[in-house]
This record gives structure tokens, C-alpha cells and sequence, in this order.
């Protein structure tokens, strides 16, 4: 599903070298973290991804296809493949958490019997039907984020990136959004988790990436967090 091979991303105005030489096979259905201290890499891995940034050296490729292949209209297609949580993409505040996951759908034109359909069963996934009404400052903030997870899943993309999904909550929220993940996953999703949550990755294993300075210095099947 996922492929980088001797993957170097340098910012082209600091020099920072972000990624450095960088080769893993992440396969279809895999969940999997993301470890490193602050500024080991994470964020930069998640956005060669989206092709928000692009690699200084070597090639990085989604479902067989190079990323250079999603050039300029296809762009959007890339990102259609991958449903995002991340920390500065939050809820409309206006609209309630119904028209929140439904609002994407909507405006690409699917017809409304299917996003009906859609909607629903992407908030039944994050346990979260009953709240359908709720504006974003009724929910607590875990609540919150199983909306944004709801709304990163409700065009069943094949892939989905999270970055800190439980960066401010609590420990029996942040446990609930793992678990929440781990549905996701289990729908056949491709789930890859960027997280300093020591006890959630040592609690719910799975196979752990652990970035170092851009390097990629462990790759544990078994899970476990060592920085
Ligand atoms: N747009 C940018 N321009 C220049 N340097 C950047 C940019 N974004 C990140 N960096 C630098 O690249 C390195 C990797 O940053 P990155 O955000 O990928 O780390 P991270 O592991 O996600 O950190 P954190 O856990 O704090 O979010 C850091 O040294 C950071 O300062």
C-alpha cells in the first residue's frame, strides 16, 4: 500500500534534514505507529504522503503508483485516498456533528440517499449515533476527535493518517480513540498512527516505525515504545 524507498526529505530554506534515507513496505490492512521525539520526523512522514512537501531524494509510492503520478489535477485524487486526523484540521463550529462528517460528501456531489447511509455509518463506527445533533462545544473533546475520525472515514478511503490523535485528551478518551482506530483498521482501512503516547502504543500493540533525527531505527512487528 505504502511504499518509501531511500527516502531523504531536506527543508529546502532552514537545510533541516527531516527524513533521511528512509526505506519501509507498510502493506494493505496494516496498523501501525509512528515513534520519535519532538521533531524526529513524524509530521514530515505524514505530509510526503499527502504531497504537502516533496522529497529531496528517492521515491515514495501509494498503492503501486509513485507520487509523482498524482501531478497537479490528480493531486486531489491522492488525497481522496486518504482519510486525515490531524491536529489543525478541526470541526466547523457551526454545523453539528451530523453535517460535520457529512459536509465533504456533500460537496463532491454524491447523491443524498448514499451520504445519508454513509454518514450514519461512519458516526455508528466511532460510537457516536446518538450524538448526531451535538454541536463541536457540546462534546467533550474525545467525542470531538471520534467526529473528526468519523469524518476521515466516511469516504472509506483505503488509508488513514493520524498525527497526535489523542495529543490533548485524557487517558480514558485517548483509549477510547485507539479503539476507535483499531475499528477503522479492522474495516480493512490502512491505519498509520503518529503518537508520543507511550502507554497506548505499549497497551494496544502493533507494529511500531521509530524515527531518530529522520532515521528509521527500529521497525518492530511486536510493537513497543523505545525512543
Ligand atoms: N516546513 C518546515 N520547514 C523547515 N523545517 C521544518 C519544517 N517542518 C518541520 N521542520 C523541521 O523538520 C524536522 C522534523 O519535523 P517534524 O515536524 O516532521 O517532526 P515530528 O516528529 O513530527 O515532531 P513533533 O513530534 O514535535 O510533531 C524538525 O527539525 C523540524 O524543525
Amino acid at each position: 500500500m505504502i511504499d518509501f524507498k531511500q527516502v531523504t526529505l531536506e527543508y529546502p530554506v532552514t537545510r533541516t534534514l527531516a527524513l533521511d534515507d528512509v526505506t519501509l513496505h507498510i502493506g494493505k490492512g496494516e496498523f501501525v505507529y509512528l515513534v520519535g521525539h519532538s521533531g524526529a520526523g513524524k509530521s514530515s512522514f505524514m505530509n510526503l504522503l499527502l504531497k504537502r512537501a516533496l522529497p529531496t531524494r528517492g521515491v515514495v509510492q501509494v498503492a503501486g503508483l509513485p507520487l509523482s503520478h498524482y501531478r497537479g489535477r490528480k493531486t486531489p485524487l491522492l488525497r481522496r485516498r486518504m482519510g486525515t486526523v490531524f491536529q489543525d484540521n478541526l470541526l466547523l463550529d457551526h454545523l453539528n456533528a451530523y453535517d460535520n462528517v457529512a459536509f465533504a460528501l456533500r460537496v463532491t456531489g454524491v447523491p443524498a440517499r448514499e451520504w445519508r447511509q454513509r454518514v450514519t455509518v461512519a458516526l455508528r463506527t466511532v460510537g457516536l449515533e446518538h450524538k448526531k445533533t451535538a454541536l463541536p462545544v457540546q462534546l467533550s473533546l474525545g467525542e470531538q476527535q471520534r467526529v473528526a475520525i468519523a469524518r476521515a472515514i466516511v469516504s472509506d478511503p483505503p488509508i488513514m493518517l493520524a498525527d497526535e490523535p489523542t495529543g490533548n485528551l485524557d487517558p480514558d478518551n485517548s483509549r477510547e480513540v485507539l479503539k476507535v482506530l483499531q475499528n477503522v483498521n479492522l474495516r480493512g482501512t490502512t491505519v498509520i498512527v503518529a503518537t508520543h503516547a507511550r502507554e497506548l502504543v505499549e497497551t494496544y500493540r502493533h507494529r511500531t516505525l521509530t524515527l531518530r533525527k529522520g532515521k528509521l531505527v527500529r521497525d518492530d512487528p511486536l510493537g513497543g515504545y523505545t525512543l
